[in-house]
């Protein structure tokens, strides 16, 4: 390859992405479903609940501005002013993935690390990412690598033990007293079939986090599953909690392992969803603190993109393996 080794390189931030209004909400929904708008019902269902969190802004894009700012300067840190620049790039919303492989294009950038903000790697959610820019990249001659998955990365999981900690104390429990909850977004069932490393990793982040954290008492359930007419991973949240309420747990803090930012799933689906349930059952829930721009997730993300610098040669890369 006839690159620089001093040519600044590209790093393409991934995110789910947000409407950036309420108007926004059928666009960003038809997106999503592959541009098949969803019903009037849909349409209120999804809107209701984003009216219930959004103040103004949309936390989830706020969020994710604040993540890339955060990462650029911790990657100006380590590798020096100019080396890494920062590209957003959403899956359903503007600025779309490929909006921000073209603007590397138009900056001359001939290299380019892509990562997702979500740490396990499925190939229903950072397989689509990846393949996107992938693919964007090589209309643009761009050579490409990119970020499977960091859901063991040891800052990452310190970050994540630290919060669960915290939310232990603010709910004056001990480390054995109350039950860790980690849960993360269903996916269909039918990734088990395809050997999909999804559930596997979701799993080894937990018990990382419990062993830091110094849990004994803990669970993994999935959350906002879709409806779809075929299965999805469970058990769900809901009926999870039905089972602890039974089992007398009287405490459960949820720790969102697969998501990184206050958003809808988070602030809609547990902070008022969870809890109104748990509350029917006599059960007090809380949640940790997402990560969003903790400093040590930004040092897990930036570990991660430097770590990849290296694996550019196009017939090297990671293309559509999956991770063990
Ligand atoms: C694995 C996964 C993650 C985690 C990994 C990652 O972060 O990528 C994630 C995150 C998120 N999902 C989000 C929002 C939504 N996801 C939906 C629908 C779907 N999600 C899916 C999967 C995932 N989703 C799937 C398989 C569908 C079915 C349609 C399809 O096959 O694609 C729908 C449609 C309506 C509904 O089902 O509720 C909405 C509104 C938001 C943004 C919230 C905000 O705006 O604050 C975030 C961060
Ligand atoms: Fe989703």
């Amino acid at each position: 390859m006839s690159v620089s080794d001093h040519a600044p390189i590209g790093v393409l931030v991934m995110s789910y992405g947000t409407p950036e209004s309420l108007e926004g909400v059928e666009a960003y929904y038809t997106h999503i479903r592959r541009g098949h708008p969803p019903t009037e019902e849909q349409l209120e269902d999804l809107t209701s609940r984003y009216r219930a969190i959004v103040g103004g802004v949309f936390p989830l894009r706020e969020n994710t501005n604040r993540q890339v700012e955060a990462l650029q300067r911790r990657l100006d840190e380590l590798g020096g002013q100019g080396r890494y620049v920062c590209y957003q790039g959403l899956k359903h919303a503007s600025p779309f993935i490929e909006d921000g492989i073209a603007a590397m294009a138009r900056d001359g950038i001939e290299r380019a690390v892509g990562i997702v903000l979500t740490p396990q790697y499925s190939s229903m959610s950072v397989g689509g990412y990846l393949k996107r820019a992938r693919e964007a990249a090589e209309r643009h001659e761009i050579a490409f690598a990119g970020v499977e998955s960091y859901h063991l990365h040891p800052v990452l999981i310190d970050a994540l033990a630290q919060r669960v900690n915290a939310g232990l104390v603010k709910a004056g429990v001990s480390a054995d007293e109350g039950l860790v909850l980690f849960s993360a977004h269903s996916l269909p069932a039918r990734i088990l079939e395809m050997n999909d490393p999804y559930q596997d990793q979701l799993l080894e982040t937990s018990k990382a986090v419990a062993e830091a954290a110094g849990i004994s008492r803990w669970q993994f359930t999935w959350q906002s599953a879709g409806q779809t007419g075929q299965p999805w991973l469970g058990p769900d949240i809901l009926e999870t909690l039905n089972g602890l309420a039974k089992e007398n747990v009287n405490f459960v803090l949820v720790t969102p392992v697969g998501f990184v930012s206050d958003h809808l799933e988070v602030l809609y689906d547990i902070d008022i969803e969870a809890k109104r349930h748990a509350s029917e059952l006599g059960l007090a829930l809380d949640r940790i603190q997402m990560l969003n721009d903790d400093p040590k997730y930004m040092q897990a993300l930036a570990d991660s993109v430097i770590g990849t610098v290296g694996g550019f040669d196009a017939k090297t890369d990671t293309a559509g393996k999956s991770q063990p």
